[in-house]
Order: structure tokens, then C-alpha cells, then sequence
């Protein structure tokens, strides 16, 4: 199980007086890379283990664990990362400070306040079950590379919320009564794809699933999204009572996907963090677990207190949660995102919120920030957070 992903370290940056806080989510795929072969002992690799067991494996690899030591086997492997980090600057003849033998301050990793049911967001994949049954609700256990995918229902995973586990049911009951047979990864045929599910604090619930055009005339490709509509709305499915509903069409001629239509209900979700109320769509990011990033941002305050005359870069700030909730503790706030749709809900909840000293960019960091920088002399009364630092941001020049 990964309940709490966070920790952060700040890094003051000699050359130039910046203050560089780089707030860290330790996602799987680092626990994967860095403790590959510690891992390997976490996973019961029998052949008896159950399908469950193997996805739980896959989803929550340390779900084994107590939480305290999936806490301390986090920290550890943050500090091999930083340890492995330092070696190679050295063996390169770089010189880095020492902090207790990492070469900079690692906090400890907060615990998450929720630990089970704690996702925002969780997407469910069509696919042949255990059993064989090719509509089989769940995620994915096996290998993409030899084809070995076995699509496994998600009752029993910690991390998902019984609200996302009960569209995901809903979702499976409709599909098997249905004609049309579902669209299977690497197979140009079928219709009925993956849903995903959005929830708030509130217990608002949002729904966009995919249904894949290919051989279907546009009025059947209607009819069946209607009639997938008329489910959730008045028929069985009406139990999971969806604040939204969104349909994606997968397009068989450039296999891109449209963006979402909504069937029925509110356009977006909102949810609170922090005091803000932040505009949720189809497509927004969000952390996965708003308990967890409410801690994260406030931890993150913390380390920039007393800055009313410094600027805040917010790099790669989504949909501006970080910024506008540090907003307060500076003078200004310059949020840069790549994604324009990202940008816009920035700005949105910049004006719902009554937020006025932020501005949102869109552009590659790495081509922005050095020339906003540029243009501002004293660089001391400047602080930049990225979450999650990316490979792309690594030849930045600052
Ligand atoms: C995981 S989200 C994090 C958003 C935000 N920092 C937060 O914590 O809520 C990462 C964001 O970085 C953006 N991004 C990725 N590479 C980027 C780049 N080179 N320049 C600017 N934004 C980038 C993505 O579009 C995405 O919205």
C-alpha cells in the first residue's frame, strides 16, 4: 500500500541566491527503480498467490507492510536516492555540502491522514478476467510486452474508494448486458473501453468512460451512449449517483480520443484544499490523495515563511493549487504550466477564489524561467517550488 507519497527537501542554490524548495512525491515507479531488488522480497512471488494478491502487489506494493514501516521504508529509499546522487557527483569530482551524509536536508515522510479509500481518481480497464470473461472491469496484472494481461477486479484494493469500486461494478454489469463487445488492448475491434472516476470531499462523483467508434454508424454509436446514460441516470446504475457523466469517443481513423461530452449532470467537481475551491474537469490534475497535498502544501509553507517580498515561480503548476495557496505569503506568484486547458482552470480558480496577486503562463519551464529570471535583477527575494521535479527541467539553467 502507498498511502502517503510525499516528502520534500530544499535545496538553497549557491550560484545565484535562489532559494529552489523542490517538493518530491515518491510515486512507485522511484520505489520501483531505486529498491528494485528490496522490492523483490516485498512480493509473494508464489504461484499461489491469488489474482488479488497480484494486483495489490502491483497497485499498493507495500500493502503487506504496517503503515510505520511503510513510512520508514519510504524514508530509506529516498535516502539511497540521495546518497546514489551524491556518489555519482563526487566520482564526476563535483563537491556537494554534507548533511548527516546526503548533501541535503531530508525531512521525515509525513503520514498521510487517510490511508484507506484515500483516491481522488482511480481508472479501470476493460479486459479478459481470471476467468476468461473478456468484460472484466478492473486493472491490470501481467505484462504488456508478452501479451500476458489478465484484467483483475478491484474490490479488494485499500487505496480505492467504495464509490469508485461501485461505478466500476455498475460499469461491468451494463457492459455484459450489452450487444456490443468490449474494445480489448492491441485489438482494433470492440466498443466499450475504460472508465475513470472522480470523486471530491463531498462525495460528488464524476464518470467519463470510452467507447470506441470503430464499425459503428453514428446513429448506433448514439444509441448505445444513450442508452449507457439512461443506466446511470434512471436505471440500475442510478445507485452510484453520478454528479457527472462524460463520454470519450476513441476515433478509429487517427485513434485519438475526443475530448470529453458531457451526458448529464455538472460540468466540473469542486473541491476544497486548503480554504480554496478549486474547479475539477474532466482532465484536471489533481494529487491523487487531498488530504495528503493539503499537508504537503502546508509543509511547504512552512519552509517559506516570512517572504511578503519575494516572488514565487510555481514550475509546472497544473492547475495552480500550489501557488494560490501560498499566494498570501508572497507578493507575487508566477505559475508556468505546458498545458493551455491546465492554465485556464489556473486562472479560474485564481478569479473564483478572489486571488489577485498570481499570473499563470503557458510555456515549457525551461524556456520561460531562465527569462523570467533575467528580467529580474535580485534574485534573493525570488523562490521557485516544482512538483514533481522532472527529467525534463534537469538542463535548466538558473
Ligand atoms: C503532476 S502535475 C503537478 C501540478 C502541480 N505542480 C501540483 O502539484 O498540483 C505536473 C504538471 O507539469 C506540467 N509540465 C510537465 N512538463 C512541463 C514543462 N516542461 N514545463 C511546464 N510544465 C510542465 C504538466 O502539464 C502537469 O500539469
Amino acid at each position: 500500500m502507498t498511502p502517503l507519497l510525499m516528502s520534500w527537501r530544499c535545496v538553497p542554490c549557491c550560484r545565484s541566491g535562489l532559494s529552489w524548495c523542490v517538493t518530491r512525491m515518491i510515486t512507485q515507479t522511484v520505489l520501483r527503480g531505486v529498491h528494485k531488488k528490496n522490492k523483490k522480497k516485498l512480493i509473494n512471488h508464489s504461484p499461489a498467490a491469488s489474482w488479488e494478491e497480484r494486483l495489490s502487489d502491483v497497485c499498493t506494493p507495500l500493502w503487506r507492510m504496517e503503515y510505520k514501516e511503510q513510512l520508514k521504508y519510504k524514508l530509506e529509499a529516498l535516502q539511497k536516492v540521495l546518497r546514489d546522487l551524491c556518489l555519482t557527483v563526487k566520482e564526476r569530482g563535483g563537491q556537494l555540502p554534507d548533511y548527516n551524509g546526503l548533501f541535503c536536508l531530508l525531512q521525515e515522510v509525513l503520514p498521510s491522514p487517510v490511508i484507506y479509500g484515500y483516491r481522488n481518481k482511480s481508472t479501470f480497464s476493460v479486459n479478459l478476467g481470471p476467468n476468461g470473461d473478456p468484460k472484466t472491469v478492473g486493472n491490470y496484472v501481467g505484462n504488456e510486452r508478452d501479451r500476458s494481461i489478465v484484467c483483475v477486479r478491484t474490490d479488494h484494493l485499500l487505496n480505492i474508494p467504495v464509490k469508485h469500486k461501485l461505478v466500476a461494478k455498475c460499469y461491468e454489469d451494463y457492459i455484459r448486458q450489452s450487444p456490443l463487445p468490449p474494445c480489448l488492448h492491441f485489438r482494433d475491434e470492440g466498443h466499450w473501453h475504460e472508465i475513470i472516476v472522480r470523486t471530491n470531499s463531498n462525495g460528488d462523483v464524476m464518470a467519463i468512460f470510452t467507447f470506441y467508434t470503430k464499425h459503428l454508424p453514428q446513429d448506433k454509436v448514439l444509441s448505445h451512449i444513450l442508452s449507457l446514460k439512461e443506466y446511470f441516470t434512471h436505471g440500475p446504475g442510478s445507485v452510484c449517483n453520478l454528479t457527472s457523466l462524460y463520454c470519450q469517443q476513441k476515433n478509429p481513423a487517427t485513434n485519438q480520443i475526443s475530448p470529453p461530452l458531457l451526458l448529464h449532470g455538472s460540468p466540473h467537481l469542486t473541491e476544497r484544499v486548503l480554504g480554496l475551491d478549486l474547479r475539477v474537469s474532466p482532465t484536471t490534475f489533481l494529487q491523487i490523495n487531498t488530504p495528503g497535498a493539503e499537508l504537503l502544501y502546508t509543509a511547504l509553507g512552512n519552509l517559506v515563511k516570512n517572504r511578503s517580498k519575494s516572488i514565487l515561480f510555481d514550475v509546472c503548476c497544473g492547475t495552480g493549487v500550489i501557488g494560490l495557496s501560498l499566494a498570501g505569503q508572497f507578493q507575487e506568484v508566477v505559475g508556468i504550466e505546458l498545458v493551455d486547458d491546465a492554465v485556464c482552470d489556473a486562472q479560474w480558480n485564481m478569479t473564483f477564489n478572489g486571488v489577485e496577486n498570481c499570473q499563470f503562463l503557458v510555456g515549457r519551464a525551461e524556456k520561460l524561467l531562465p527569462k523570467l529570471l533575467s528580467e529580474r535583477n535580485n534574485t534573493e527575494h525570488v523562490v521557485a517550488v516544482v512538483n514533481p521535479p522532472r527529467a525534463g527541467l534537469r538542463k535548466t539553467k538558473l
